[in-house]
């Protein structure tokens, strides 16, 4: 596709980049039922990251939706794009030396495995916010479900598309009843401590 195009290789690299920053960049790809507390969760690890100095930037599914991403649905194939251009955005933000948080659904594996390979190993982090279906839907923080369930939205996923859950995610947040969204952030944090990702 990309003929008669030649990668232009810049003297300033993601190496001097990431070494200005002090850390090392790498994606947190959080995926997960909608109302599994995605957007919730990212958005207290960005604040919490931040607070300890470090420099990240949040992709959210909402967000991105209305910009990059605003000519598409939700058709199967619709998300496979969806994902695949937050992929390489996600690649972009990671060579400017960022800790990149993503809330997605992205709910095909074939297109998280797309991200994870288009970077460096340890460079791509699947976390999965593994909330039940039954819990997402009682707590339905936009109504959604409640309309997917009317037959209002088609192709709702859980309800009448699919969600192939992570089979060895780096990170596997499960759902304890009354465990609130700072304690699961808190618990991703000390994960990726753990696991030397935030070094
Ligand atoms: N049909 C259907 N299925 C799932 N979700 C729907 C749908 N229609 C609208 N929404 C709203 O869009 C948000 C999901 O967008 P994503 O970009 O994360 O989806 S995907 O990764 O491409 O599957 C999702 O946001 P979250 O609830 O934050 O996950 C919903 O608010
Ligand atoms: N432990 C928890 N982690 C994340 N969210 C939680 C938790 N407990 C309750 N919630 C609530 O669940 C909802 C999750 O919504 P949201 O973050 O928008 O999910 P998503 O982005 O996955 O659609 C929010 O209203 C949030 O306050």
């Amino acid at each position: 596709m990309a003929s008669n195009i030649v990668w232009h290789q810049h003297k300033v690299g993601k190496a001097e980049r990431s070494e200005q920053k002090q850390q090392k960049p790498l994606v947190i790809w959080l995926t997960g039922l909608s109302g599994s507390g995605k957007s919730t969760i990212a958005n207290l690890l960005e604040q919490k990251l931040g607070a300890a100095g470090k420099h990240t930037y949040l992709l959210d599914g909402d967000n991105i939706r209305h910009g990059l991403c605003g000519d598409l649905g939700f058709s199967d194939k619709d998300r496979v794009e969806n994902i695949r251009r937050i992929s390489e955005v996600a690649k972009l933000f990671v060579d400017a030396g960022l800790i990149v948080i993503t809330a997605f659904i992205s709910p095909f594996r074939a297109d998280r495995d797309f991200c994870r390979h288009l970077l460096d190993e340890q460079e791509f982090v699947e976390v999965y916010i593994d909330t039940p279906l039954s819990v997402c839907e009682q707590r339905d923080p936009k109504g959604l479900y409640q309309k997917a369930r009317a037959g209002d939205i088609k192709d709702f996923t859980g309800i009448d598309s699919a969600y192939e859950a992570p089979q060895a995610p780096e990170i596997h947040l499960e759902y304890q009843d009354g465990q609130t969204a700072e304690q699961s952030a808190e618990q991703l944090i000390a994960a990726l401590k753990a696991k030397g990702y935030l070094a």
